[in-house]
C-alpha cells in the first residue's frame, strides 16, 4: 500500500516539532494497564504526545492539546525509558499522534522487541510501524481516507443516539478482520449504557468496550 506523506505530520513544522520524528512534544508517559478495546487488561507503557487539532468536546485529556506546553524529548531517550519496564507492549497516544512523523519512534520500539500500538482519531495519514492499531474516528475532523485499512479495532465514542449510526458508517469502511467497539462517552456513560447494551444484543457484530481504568482509579 502507498501512503500519502504530502498530508502526513502537517502542523510539525508549526510546533517546530522536527519532521525527521527524531523528538516528539512528550506530555506524560506511564506503565498501566490497558482500560479500553480488545487489549482491555493487559499490561502497557503509555506515552502520550501533545498536540490535537480535532476538538472533541469532550475529550478527556484536553491538556494535550496545545503541543507548544509539553517538551520536546528525543525519542531516543522515550524508548530507553519505555525498555525499563517489563510490558514490552508501548501505545502511543495523545493528544492526536499521527500529527507527527513516528517512524523512528515504532523502529526504535520493535528493534527492541517492544510491541507498538496506537490510539487515533485517524485525522491524518498513518506514519510508523504498528503491531496494532486502534482508529476511533471523531465527527469533529473525520479520519484520512487512507487510514482505515491499518484499523486492527474501530472504537467509536458513543455520547449520543446518533453516533450508532456514525459507528455503522465507519464500520462499512475498516477491514472484514477489525474489532468493531462501541465506547460510552465517560460523562455520559450513566445514561447512554442502557441504549448502547441494546444496541450491542440487536447487532452482535459490536462489542461493549468501557473505560476499565476509571473504575480501577489508576491512570
Ligand atoms: C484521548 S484520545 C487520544 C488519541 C486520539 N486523539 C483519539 O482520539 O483516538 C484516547 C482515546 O480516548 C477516547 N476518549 C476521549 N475522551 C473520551 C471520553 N470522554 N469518553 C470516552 N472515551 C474518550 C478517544 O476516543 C480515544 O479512543
Ligand atoms: N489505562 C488507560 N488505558 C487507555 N486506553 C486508551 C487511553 C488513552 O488515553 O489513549 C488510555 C489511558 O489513558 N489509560
Ligand atoms: S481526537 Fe483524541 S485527543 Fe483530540 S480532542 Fe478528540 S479525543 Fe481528545
Ligand atoms: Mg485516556
Amino acid at each position: 500500500m502507498t501512503l500519502d506523506l504530502t498530508k502526513a505530520y502537517h502542523t510539525a513544522s508549526i510546533h517546530s516539532v522536527p519532521k525527521d520524528g527524531s523528538e516528539l512534544p512528550l506530555m506524560e508517559a506511564f506503565y498501566t494497564i490497558q482500560g479500553e478495546g480488545a487489549n482491555t487488561g493487559t499490561a502497557a507503557y503509555f506515552i502520550r504526545l501533545g498536540g490535537c487539532d480535532v476538538g472533541c468536546h469532550w475529550c478527556d485529556v484536553k491538556e494535550s492539546w496545545d503541543a507548544e506546553l509539553h517538551p520536546l524529548t528525543e525519542v531516543a531517550a522515550i524508548v530507553e525509558q519505555a525498555d525499563a519496564f517489563p510490558g514490552k507492549t508501548v501505545v502511543i497516544t495523545g493528544g492526536e499522534p499521527l500529527l507527527y512523523n513516528l517512524h523512528p519512534l515504532t523502529s526504535q520500539l520493535q528493534e527492541r522487541g517492544i510491541r507498538t500500538m496506537i490510539e487515533t482519531s485517524g485525522a491524518y495519514p498513518v506514519s510508523g510501524t504498528w503491531d496494532w492499531v486502534c482508529l476511533s474516528p471523531k465527527k469533529f475532523k473525520a479520519p484520512d481516507a487512507s487510514v482505515y485499512p491499518f484499523a486492527d479495532e474501530l472504537k467509536v465514542i458513543i455520547f449520543n443516539r446518533s453516533d450508532f449510526k456514525w459507528a455503522e458508517e465507519h464500520a462499512a469502511r475498516v477491514g472484514e478482520k477489525c474489532a468493531l467497539y462501541l465506547q460510552p462517552e465517560w460523562s455520559k456513560a450513566h445514561e447512554i449504557m442502557p441504549l448502547l447494551v441494546e444496541y450491542v444484543k440487536l447487532h452482535p457484530k459490536w462489542r461493549v468496550s468501557l473505560q476499565a481504568h476509571k473504575y480501577m482509579d489508576i491512570p
